[in-house]
């Protein structure tokens, strides 16, 4: 013996019923007991129906014709012509009789609980009729049972409460005297002792199935619907949500407490406590293998993970009660459950301090004013005295919770859960766990629960990759081959690194695109961008906030002030910055320093590897040898690509000004070159190394003694290649005073005992600098542990190649 429940949408219309009659057929049991819900939406109907009767609205009458209608043209489109005057007299018949209810109504205006749960039931009562029909026009050997017969209840209308022994006693017996395969119960509907209607409540046709599921010790409990099974999260929220193909009901129960709605918990409860298992079945797709819940632990391959699903459940609020006068007094948390249920308030999570300082209470969020009000009048006395503080709530708060019969004794679960939030900005309000072990809850911003899902889900269940969500500002010469190396790095990453790239937002100067699904193509991002909107500063970084999307990361590839002073705002939101743009490192120390106590603070990853010597390891090389105790003396560097291009390829065969142009072309200069020429560049890259070896300078603590003549610096770029040409003269003496002493003119920074300086030096064959070819940069880290032979870094400094791979490193570094 099988019994199949079928819900709302699984006999919503007629083609959807003809699936159901295939289902049932197919079925291997020698007896099936089929138990279904009215047709989808149906029971919201007859509510608007009673409710619109009893307000004195006349559109009642038109709302009931619709409803009639739809009955009638299911039986139309059902059954062959022949057989359908039956069945459509009997549905004209049944809306008759509920006609003649809601025109009562309408005269005396009182829709009372009562005369509800007999409007309610007409759905159930008409489906199964219906399809009572379909069965016979099938020849398919059938019977229908009235559940009101069967299921006796107390006459608590709307929810009424079973009598389990007379009601398994009375189904076991009745279906004992049926021959026929088929058994088919309107689900939901019952009767209390005067034969009065009574309806079950929330997930009451599950409820039906599940108990003569249990009445009839039935093999199995079928539950069809429109989804194949509970799933991993909310597949709304989670793309790789996938189907739990076996769980225990305990597990379920908790799953299904906290938001996967496929069973309603109390509903099962019949059939668990028989220990028959339940099949979660979908309708429309009845070759997916479905949800089996038992009490056997799972030894199917894909749920070996020890969590076994992730849910949530949003419109929470809390409740906070804390004082010193509850410390150590008994009955302060019997007054408040006891208020509460009262009340009639449902308590959806608890926590309290260890301290018994406070107590920390989830309600549905609808329920926290009614809370709030019992609360202060039962503990008026305490408040006024200052023992209890005034009862503080909190709204607009989601709870996500890991639930898994394997969580039990198994170390680690919750430090990874807090780890995963924390990590991702993710703010935990309250926090519970039964000492079953069995779930994890979190109390957690709205606005966060997405994001906490879905980093919850990749960190617990998606070992195939991890999602890196990229927001990068600055398409150019570095941002363009930046975008050029993701693309073809791409598969690599996803296969070797487990880490799949996703490009949420693009900007340049003029435009900006963002995307939520499969994120920007990395094969059309130019066109995406020139179709993309106007770019708004304001509104780039509401959006990177706003989306909150998990392991975050803004790449600012501008040389824009602008752009980088939004770092703070989104380091403070968790959001990792990578920068190869050097003005905030070099702004205020002030600034600097904070953006990175805000990388600390909000655990969020702020790297610029590329500040200093492109894509060479400067600065991580400087900080690992801090972090093993060592401590800067002496810094010696080389650290303009363009300079030291400039000066190498110099010769005066072509103009001084021809070279400049040169390494601008090449993509070694700034996008605005005075700042290579003028040394600005090299300032802040010497001040942000010192920085980095912990000592507090500013741009205006750095010597610079410039080459070029003063008037290079007045006017617009062409003005300055200009300038270039008037002075040729001038940069001809400088290398002719050089080269006559075998020297070499090389743009040098310093910094030692708390002081730098930059400035252009010639220098013998003797120097470290000396050969220094190309764009190469070279620095010089004299350290307590190299006082003599300089650990020494030397390579490209410049180009957008190897910076765009700098900054590429630093990406990968935010997820490891
Ligand atoms: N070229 C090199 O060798 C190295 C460059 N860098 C740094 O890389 C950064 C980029 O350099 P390039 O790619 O050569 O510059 P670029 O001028 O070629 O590109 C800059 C990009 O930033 C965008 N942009 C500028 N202002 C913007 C704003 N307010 N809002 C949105 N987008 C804006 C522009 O539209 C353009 O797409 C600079 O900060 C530079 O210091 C760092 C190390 C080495
Ligand atoms: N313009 C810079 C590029 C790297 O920071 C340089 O020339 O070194």
């Amino acid at each position: 013996m099988y019994v199949l429940k079928f819900g709302g949408s699984s006999v919503a219309n007629a083609e959807n019923i003809r699936k159901v009659a295939a289902i049932v057929q197919s079925s291997d049991a020698k007896q099936v007991v089929v138990v279904v819900s009215a047709l989808g939406g149906m029971t919201n109907e007859l509510l608007t129906l009673g409710t619109k009767a009893a307000e004195g609205d006349e559109n009642y009458k038109g709302h009931l014709d619709d409803l009639r209608e739809r009955h009638l043209n299911v039986v139309k489109s059902l059954l062959p012509i022949t057989g359908q005057s039956s069945s459509l007299s009997l549905v004209m018949q049944l809306f008759n009789e509920l006609e003649d209810i809601a025109e009562s109504i309408f005269r005396l205006r009182e829709f009372s609980p009562a005369t509800k749960d007999r409007i309610l039931a007409f759905g159930e009562t008409l489906s199964s009729k219906i399809i009572a029909a379909y069965f016979a026009s099938l020849n398919l050997s059938h019977r229908w049972l009235d559940a009101k017969n069967v299921i006796l209840t107390n006459s608590k209308f709307s929810n009424a409460k079973v009598h389990l022994e007379p009601t398994m006693e009375i189904i076991s017996k009745t279906i004992q005297n049926f021959n026929e395969k088929i058994i088919l119960v309107p689900g939901f509907i019952a009767s209390n002792k005067k034969g009065q209607t009574t309806t079950l409540g929330r997930g009451g046709s599950d409820y039906t199935a599940a108990l003569f599921a249990a009445a009839l010790n039935a093999t199995r409990l079928e539950i069809w619907t429109d989804v194949s099974g509970m799933m991993t999260a909310d597949p709304r929220w989670v793309s790789g949500a996938r189907i739990i193909q076996h769980i225990t009901f305990k597990e379920a129960m908790e799953l299904s407490h906290f938001g996967a709605k496929v069973i309603y918990p109390p509903t099962i409860i019949p059939a668990m406590n028989a220990g028959i298992p339940i099949l979660i079945k979908n309708t429309f797709d009845p070759e997916a293998p479905g949800t089996l819940i038992d009490n056997e632990p799972t030894t199917h391959e894909l749920e070996q993970e020890i969590v076994t699903g992730i849910s949530s459940m949003t419109e929470i609020a809390l409740l906070s009660i804390e004082g010193s006068g509850m410390v150590g007094v008994p009955g302060t948390s019997k007054t408040l459950f006891e208020t509460l249920a009262a009340a009639q308030i449902n308590v959806i999570l608890i926590t309290q301090s260890s301290s018994e300082h406070s107590i920390c209470v989830a309600v549905d969020a609808a329920d926290i004013e009614l809370a709030k009000e019992a609360l202060d009048s039962s503990f008026n006395n305490e408040i006024t005295t200052g023992k209890i503080e005034p009862i503080k709530i909190e709204r607009g708060l989601s709870i996500v919770a890991l639930v898994g019969d394997k969580m039990k004794s198994h170390p680690g679960i919750s430090g990874k859960m807090f780890s995963v939030l924390g990590r991702n900005g993710i703010n935990v309000r309250a926090i519970a766990q039964g000492s079953s072990e069995k779930n994890i809850s979190a109390v957690i911003a709205f606005e966060d629960v997405k994001k906490a899902i879905n980093v919850l889900h990749e960190a617990f269940f998606e070992k195939v990759y991890k999602q890196l969500n990229l927001f990068i500002v600055g398409v150019g010469n570095v941002g363009s081959r930046l975008l050029a190396q993701l693309k073809q790095q791409k598969s690599y990453l996803q296969h070797n690194l487990n880490i799949q790239l996703r490009i949420a937002g693009l900007a340049n100067s003029r435009k900006m695109v963002f995307s939520d699904n499969g994120g920007v193509s990395l094969d059309h991002w130019e066109q995406a961008l020139q179709e993309g909107q106007q770019f708004e500063l304001s509104a780039f970084i509401n959006t990177v906030i706003e989306k909150n999307v998990r392991n975050a990361v803004v790449v600012d590839v501008t040389a824009n002030a602008a752009i980088a002073g939004t770092y703070k705002k989104f380091l403070e939101k968790s959001v990792a910055v990578v920068a190869c743009n050097k003005i905030a490192c070099s702004s205020s120390y002030e600034d600097y320093q904070q953006l990175k106590s805000l990388s600390k603070a909000f655990n969020a990853p702020f790297f610029f590897e590329t500040n200093v010597g492109a894509g060479l390891p400067v600065i991580g090389t400087l900080n690992d040898l801090l972090r093993s105790g060592d401590e800067v003396v002496k810094i010696q560097a080389v650290l303009s690509g363009t300079l030291n291009f400039v000066f190498n390829n110099y010769d005066t065969t072509k103009t001084f000004e021809q070279v400049v142009a040169m390494a601008q072309q090449e993509g070694y200069t700034e996008p605005d070159p005075r700042l290579d020429l003028g040394g600005t560049d090299v300032m802040r890259k010497i001040l942000i190394l010192a920085r980095e070896s912990g000592h507090a300078l500013n741009m205006e603590d750095i010597q610079n003694t410039p080459f070029l003549p003063a008037s290079c610096f007045e006017g617009s770029v062409e003005d300055f290649y200009g300038q270039l040409k008037v002075h040729e003269d001038h940069f001809k003496k400088l290398y002719e005073a050089a080269a006559n002493e075998g020297c070499k003119l090389k743009y040098v920074a310093s910094f030692e005992q708390g002081k730098a300086s930059v400035g252009l030096q010639a220098v013998s064959a003797q120097s470290d600098f000396f050969h220094l070819y190309g764009k190469d940069n070279i620095v010089l880290f004299y350290t307590k542990r190299y006082p003599d032979q300089p650990l020494v870094i030397k390579g490209a400094g410049a180009g957008a190649d190897v910076t765009a791979s700098g900054v590429f490193a630093d990406l990968i570094k935010t997820v490891y």
